[in-house]
């Protein structure tokens, strides 16, 4: 039983004080109603024990709804819902969500806080003015009402009403709809008013669970990421700023892009796509950077080829220009693309770790690359890029994940020749999973394992073949060198010189270089 209640009277255990309530309610004129309920206050004031704190949704003359109101409300939601008899069903928030239920209005529930009980009612009152309105139920003011003995009044107003707001927030981040940002290009911040990122929910599927990856390095990745996101004291501490780099590098197919969903789905962050070549210049990329949000992973994907911060510029330009000649359209749409940034190397690290790095807090930067040995070592050096991970080929455990994912198989007579074949020849975990994906329902899992051990088959073939004919390659251009190390020799000993004169002059008898005279022999 409510105790603000009992001693008022209404809604006690005896039923008929509850009809009475009620009618008084219906009958009796709302203003002769407030003045009987203030002086029925008074009166419970002078015996009741119980002390009422009250927090309304829209505090003041407040347009926003009232944050400590949020944070109960998720706080119950998740903590009192169970126990509540009258509920309310909320609209489901993304496919994965069942319903979300609340406390219906007039419903109350009790809690325990360090042994102490307390209750919770879940109410609303409508103004006065309510009939002259077209949206009555707009008008509604809700709130929540706790209730406590005031012997307990300093646990409860110091620590309780504390626990419940940080508990409700938390739960609210690990609720809420997470999203995926990418940046607009900046000339149309200003002439089209856009903004600096737009947005998309969140909801790739991806966690460490179906990543496919062997299992000790997935859990030290998972313990980093614990640690860092339970590591706001002993950053202050040590005075860092709150971020963590990773490099994740590897063929394409080996699962970086998954990987990163996985964490963000893991940590509960939001995800913002950097692209750098949209960005004109160094305090674009600032601004943007200050713009994202806190928990959130900033990515920028195959960083050797979103801008020239590979530090070989001069030899990379070089190239491009090679390829030019050779008219590779999508070589010249890179640079192209290339050349409208002007992000440079020391712009991006002062960005990722340098004064202006420490906006925000909590955050994770991600660079993914194909080509690890491209990149500047300054860019990659342990400190900025905290953790190298190494996105590999597929092995047995890797391929235990797939088959487990696609196939719904711990185990099967096959997985044995599977194992081996992993042993020969190398497959990216995306290829194992496109040869196990069935082709129809309720197709028999043995059909892609199958299709799994002849690609496998079929890719060490191909190995051998690439193999074979690499090594005969290496061989006929080492029977060429020797054969024309030979020619040299004979020469020489025509010649009557010895073999340095014979290298520093490149001539000998009868006039002919030596570079000249054919592998067979044959002057040309
Ligand atoms: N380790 C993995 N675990 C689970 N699925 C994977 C893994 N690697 C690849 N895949 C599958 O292959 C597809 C491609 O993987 P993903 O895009 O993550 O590769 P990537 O390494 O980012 O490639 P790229 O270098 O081309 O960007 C994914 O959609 C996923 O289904
Ligand atoms: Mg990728």
């Amino acid at each position: 039983m409510f105790p603000g209640e009992m001693f008022t009277g209404f809604g006690s255990a005896i039923g008929g004080l509850a009809v009475v309530w009620a009618m008084f309610h219906q009958y009796i004129p709302p203003q002769l109603r407030e003045h009987v309920e203030r002086y029925t206050r008074k009166l419970v004031n002078l015996v009741s024990p119980y002390i009422h704190i009250m927090f309304p949704e829209f505090a003041g003359e407040k347009l926003n709804r009232s944050e400590v109101y949020t944070a109960i409300q998720n706080y119950l939601k998740e903590n009192a819902t169970e126990r509540a008899k009258w509920l309310k069903a909320d609209s489901v928030r993304d496919s994965s969500q069942s319903l979300i239920l609340s406390m219906d209005d007039h419903e109350e529930v009790t809690e325990v806080f360090k042994g102490v009980k307390v209750w919770w009612l879940s109410n609303k009152t409508t103004p006065k003015n309510m009939s002259l309105s077209f949206y009555p139920m707009t008008e509604d003011r809700r709130f929540y009402r706790l209730t406590f003995h005031r012997r307990h009044r300093k646990l409860i107003t110091d620590s309780y009403v504390k626990h419940i707001l940080t508990e409700g927030k938390a739960i609210a981040i690990k609720n809420r709809q997470r999203k995926l940002y990418t940046n607009n290009p900046s000339q149309n911040w200003y002439y089209y008013k856009q903004t600096k990122w737009s947005h998309v929910g969140f909801e790739h599927p991806a966690t460490f669970e179906t990543l496919a990856m062997e299992p000790n390095k997935k859990q030290e990745i998972i313990n980093d990421l614990k640690k860092f996101s339970e590591g706001k004291e002993y950053y202050t501490k040590v005075g860092k700023a709150w971020k963590r780099g990773y490099l994740l590098y590897g063929p394409p197919g080996t699962g970086k892009s998954t990987m990163i969903a996985a964490m963000a789905n893991f940590l509960k962050y939001d995800v913002y796509d950097l692209e750098l070549t949209a960005v004109k210049d160094n305090t674009e990329l600032k601004k943007l950077m200050i713009e994202t949000s806190s928990k959130s992973i900033v990515m920028i994907e195959d960083i050797d080829c979103s801008l020239d911060l590979t530090g070989q510029r001069k030899k990379k330009e070089k190239d491009d220009d090679d390829d030019d000649e050779t008219d590779n359209p999508v070589k010249k749409m890179e640079k192209e693309e290339k050349k409208g940034s002007k992000v440079t190397l020391s712009g991006l690290l002062n960005c990722i770790d340098g004064i202006w790095s420490a906006c925000g807090g909590e955050r994770i930067v991600v660079f993914t690359t194909n080509h690890v040995d491209k990149l500047d070592p300054a860019l990659i050096r342990r400190g900025r890029m905290d953790k190298h991970i190494e996105m590999s080929y597929c092995c047995f455990e890797a391929f235990k994940v797939l088959a487990k994912n696609y196939l719904d198989i711990d185990h099967h007579p096959l997985f044995m020749m599977i194992n081996e074949l992993f042993d020969e020849t190398k497959m990216t975990p995306a290829d194992v999973a496109e040869n196990l994906i069935p082709k129809s329902n309720n197709e028999d899992p043995e059909i892609g394992l199958r299709n799994l051990i002849e690609a496998l088959k079929a890719a060490k073939e191909l190995e051998a073949r690439n193999k074979a004919e690499e090594e005969a390659r290496a061989k006929a251009e080492k029977e060429e060198q020797e054969k024309k190390e030979n020619v040299e020799k004979e020469a020489v000993k025509e010649s009557g010189k010895s073999d340095k004169e014979v290298k520093e002059n490149g001539v000998i008898s009868g006039g002919v270089a030596a570079s000249e005279v054919k592998p067979n022999g044959f002057a040309v």
